[in-house]
């Protein structure tokens, strides 16, 4: 993976990245240097307060984007834990960066950081993660589910 290059979706149908969930946040995500990073604007769909984003739309933005922090160690993880703090409303309609990068191993414990900023420079959000490394297994019961669904 080289900086500045665009990272593949989780899935084509990801709530935080997916380019077909019309309901999404369809974030479009570059590795960095340090991790990886994704400029997006809320969206009148992801609105709480009149003109602010949902605090739980900001908390996809933030897991999705360590779900794709996993690429720059290789290892396959889930969510465990998640802690946002909201420095400032995200405004819908305007740019924010986030930014996020895998902080430390231990053992199948992944602690992950991240920040988000305004276009003035100013930090709206930052988050911290445990994640925890599973196999290829973990999906399988999921992966069924979806292929036997005919509704
Ligand atoms: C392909 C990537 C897509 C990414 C999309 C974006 C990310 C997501 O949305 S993932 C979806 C949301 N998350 C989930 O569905 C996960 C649901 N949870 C689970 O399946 C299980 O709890 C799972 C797999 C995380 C862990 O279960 P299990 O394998 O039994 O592990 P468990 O024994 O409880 O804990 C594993 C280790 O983590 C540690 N740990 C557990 N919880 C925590 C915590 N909150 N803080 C710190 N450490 C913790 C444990 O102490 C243990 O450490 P060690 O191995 O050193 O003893």
């Amino acid at each position: 993976m080289e900086i500045g290059q665009r990272l593949p979706p989780h899935s084509p149908d990801c709530a935080g990245c997916g380019p077909g969930n019309p309901a999404g946040l369809g974030l479009e995500v570059v590795r960095t240097a340090a991790g990886v990073e994704a400029v997006h604007r809320f969206s009148d769909a992801q609105v709480g307060a009149p003109g602010i984003a949902h605090g739980g739309a900001v908390a996809l933005a933030f897991d999705d984007l360590f779900g794709f922090a996993l690429y720059t160690v290789g290892s396959l993880a889930v969510t465990r834990s998640l802690t946002i703090e909201y420095h400032a409303p995200f405004w819908l309609h305007r740019p924010y960066t986030f930014s996020a990068h895998v902080a430390q191993r231990e053992g199948r414990r992944l602690l992950l950081r991240a920040d988000a900023w305004d276009d003035a420079g100013q930090k709206a959000g930052s988050a911290a993660a445990t994640f925890v490394v599973v196999s290829l297994g973990h999906f399988a019961a999921g992966a069924e589910q979806v292929m036997g669904r005919d509704d």
